[in-house]
């Protein structure tokens, strides 16, 4: 997951390949719940990993319910044990329920009914957000629930019910707020039908009507056929019990599925129909882990991509998307929508209909001003940022592209802390005047796809003049592998320490037993085209499955590479796997040469210095803290002897770019040069110029 203050999407072009989404919340939260209320174990496959499904999680495993293993573990089953429809008489807790809508309604509804001393609390947002309708469904059986803070709206106390005036008439439930207060009642009234059907009745409208289908489909799979009578009128029988199914799997997210499904619809295809994947002859996106069989309602958003051009294969649990061909279905048509149905993947329509041939409208949309933001009026502030003209009503939004290639604008994306707003956003990216889009606060995607711009890189593609690089060039010592790998953190780009691959080759070679000199230069410089290299994020340098972080760190080991760098026959080799890093989002390259010979066009190239006392100096205090002992004038003699072959040699000696920025950091503290250095990246950017 991208963890950074800002994600800087640069201009993508081709779209093509395979991702397998993660599970749906919305599944992934009533089954955790259901399996909660049943008796016995249920082993639940595919459970999605999110800040959603991880507050479920914390609050069931709070009321006593044994979930094992303690975290999701990608791969194995989770196994959640009952309680049985039953808490202990003096059950208390206060739950966290983060902004989890899935979580806290339907959660409020069983606990009403079971009955308990707790508090019901999340983020500030979710006290913006509604609960009113539900809370005033549950009084009328008896159901105890006080508001805590504003009335209507979580934080909420509840107490033990008094069932006593719970009579034979229907329990009553707006249905035009919120779906999830229907589902919520038709999940926790099951406890409560022992002997009696239990009628509950919709009033007025009912949107998102689609996720009442999920909510009864998994139901039945509990064991509660509850009778649907034409969506007005729910009929829980006498006599329903929870009974875990045993095992579950939990489909992947339909609506998650909306961002490369529409991705498919708006990239390019690949030019090389040879090897085309599908009938139009271009490469395309295949989604795997949702398809036509799906319960979920948002796979319905498939119907609207259509409708805009795009072209769309199913079977049961995969899609495959290309966009449509020149004057059919590309440019993408203009749609007027209504979207009740697909509320969270609608949001994905608004952003395809900046690619559209003329005004799109998207109505029946007023749940979305209630939902993590206003999504209504942040669509639309975003959406004009990047030059578009939106109407927005209180129920609707209408978007016109921007009029020309030269009308789009570069911009950076605030996100609510609405992981959707962040999410289909990021298309925007396909723009034809290829401008870079920056998401503000990517994180926010952790509401239901951590891993949301890691897939989305896995499967776009750009001209790699467009996936920036930044260099870092110095002498030894001067704090480049630090500053790099701060920067890199800092704008979740990958990182390429140079330096260590050249350490890397001497350590193998020299492992190989041989000697690090001319007369090896060719068997070097093979064995390094080989080399299993990787560096991780927590700057570990691999090769193969042998963490060789510190067995390259030694004094020796930078000797070894200061020989093995002179070898132009090695030099070249490594060149190719230098330039493998250069993936999206982006690169710092830390090294000698990066800037004048391995990355010429990078758009930042910093030559950092310290002088030579001050790096000596470092490096000392370095390696003491490592307990290696040192002495500072060796220390300064290896280093001079170093900057001098390292600038004197005659393949790509050291020296700052032409067009370097030159920083020296002996004065500076490391927070002063990351700085420094963000801060010049930062006046290369063009987001929020006027
Ligand atoms: O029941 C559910 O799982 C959901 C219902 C929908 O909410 P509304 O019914 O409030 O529209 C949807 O937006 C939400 O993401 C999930
Ligand atoms: C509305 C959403 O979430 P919640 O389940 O919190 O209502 C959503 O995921 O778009």
């Amino acid at each position: 997951m991208f963890t950074t203050e800002f994600l800087d999407l640069p201009a993508l072009d081709t779209a093509h390949g395979t991702v397998s989404l993660p599970g749906s919340k919305s599944i992934s939260n009533r089954v955790l719940l259901l399996a909660a209320l049943s008796q016995g174990t249920t082993v639940i496959h595919d459970l999605l990993d999110s800040d959603d499904t991880r507050v479920m999680l914390a609050a069931l495993r709070q009321l006593g319910c044994r979930i094992a293993p303690d975290a999701v573990v990608p791969g194995q089953a989770i196994e959640v044990t009952g309680i049985g429809g039953q808490l202990p008489a003096d059950a208390a807790a206060t739950l966290f329920l983060g902004n989890a809508g899935t979580a806290m309604r339907p959660l409020t509804a069983a606990l009403a009914v079971l009955g308990g001393s707790f508090e019901m609390t999340g983020v500030p947002r979710m006290y913006e957000r509604p609960i009113g309708d539900l809370v005033d469904a549950l009084r009328q059986l008896g159901c105890r629930i006080a508001y805590l803070g504003n009335e209507g709206f979580p934080p909420l106390k509840i107490g033990r019910p008094d069932f006593s005036r719970f009579g034979q008439a229907p329990i009553q439930v707006r249905g035009d707020v919120s779906s999830q207060f229907l589902t919520s009642l038709l999940m926790a009234l099951p406890l409560q039908a022992g002997s009696r059907d239990i009628v509950i009745e919709v009033v007025g409208e009912l949107i998102s009507r689609p996720y009442i289908h999920i909510t009864l489909e998994l139901l039945a799979r509990f064991g509660i056929a509850v009778k649907n009578e034409n969506w007005q009128r729910f009929v829980i029988p006498a006599g329903s019990r929870y009974r875990s199914p045993g095992e579950i799997h939990v489909e992947a997210d339909a609506s998650s599925a909306s961002y490369f499904i529409a991705l498919g619809a708006i990239a390019t295809g690949m030019a090389d129909t040879a090897d085309a994947d599908n009938a139009t002859g271009r490469k395309s996106i295949r989604i795997l882990g949702v398809g036509r069989d799906s319960i979920q309602g948002d796979i319905r958003f498939v119907e609207a991509a259509r409708a805009m051009g795009a072209q769309v294969e199913s079977g049961p649990n995969w899609l495959q998307v290309a966009r449509g061909e020149p004057g059919q279905g590309w440019p993408l048509k203009a749609i007027d929508l209504d979207c009740n149905h697909i509320p969270d993947a609608a949001m994905t329509l608004a952003v395809m209909a900046l690619y559209a041939d003329g005004t799109t409208t998207l109505r029946n949309i007023a749940s979305w001003r209630v939902k993590e933001t206003d999504r209504i009026a942040a669509m639309a502030i975003e959406l004009r940022k990047l030059g578009a003209t939106v109407e927005e009503g209180p129920d609707y939004i209408r978007i016109t592209p921007p009029a020309s290639r030269a009308d789009w604008k570069a911009a950076s994306i605030h996100t609510y802390d609405d992981h959707r707003v962040a999410m289909c956003f990021s298309l925007a990216a396909f723009n034809p005047a290829k401008l870079p889009v920056r998401i503000e606060d990517p994180k926010c995607v952790a509401k239901t796809f951590p891993d949301y711009f890691e897939a989305l890189f896995s499967v776009c593609q750009t001209e790699r003049e467009r996936i920036p690089v930044i260099c870092i060039d110095g002498p030894t010592a001067s704090g480049k592998g630090t500053i790099a790998a701060e920067v890199a953190r800092a704008l979740g780009y990958q990182l390429l320490d140079s330096g260590a691959l050249y350490r890397i080759t001497g350590l193998a070679a020299s492992r190989a037993g041989l000697a690090l000199d001319e007369s090896n230069e060719e068997t070097i410089a093979e064995m390094a085209l080989d080399m299993p290299v990787r560096f991780d994020a927590q700057q570990r340098v691999w090769l193969g499955d042998e963490d060789i972080s510190l067995a390259i760190r030694s004094e020796q080991a930078g000797m070894n590479a200061s020989r093995v760098s002179a070898l132009p026959a090695v030099r070249s080799a490594l060149v190719d796997l230098q330039l493998a890093f250069q993936t999206l989002p982006g690169l710092v390259a830390d090294g000698r040469d990066m800037g004048t010979v391995i990355f010429p066009h990078a758009p930042l190239k910093v030559y950092l210095s310290a002088s030579a006392q001050c790096r000596a100096e470092r490096r000392y205090k370095q390696l003491i803290s490592k307990g290696i002992s040192a002495n500072i004038s060796t220390l300064l003699a290896d280093l001079e002897a170093r900057d001098a072959r390292d600038m004197q040699r005659a393949t790509a000696p050291l020296k700052p770019a032409e067009d370097a920025l030159l920083l020296d950091s002996s004065e500076l503290t490391i927070e002063q040069v990351v700085a420094q250095v963000l801060s010049w990246w930062q006046e290369r950017q063009p987001f929020g110029r006027a």
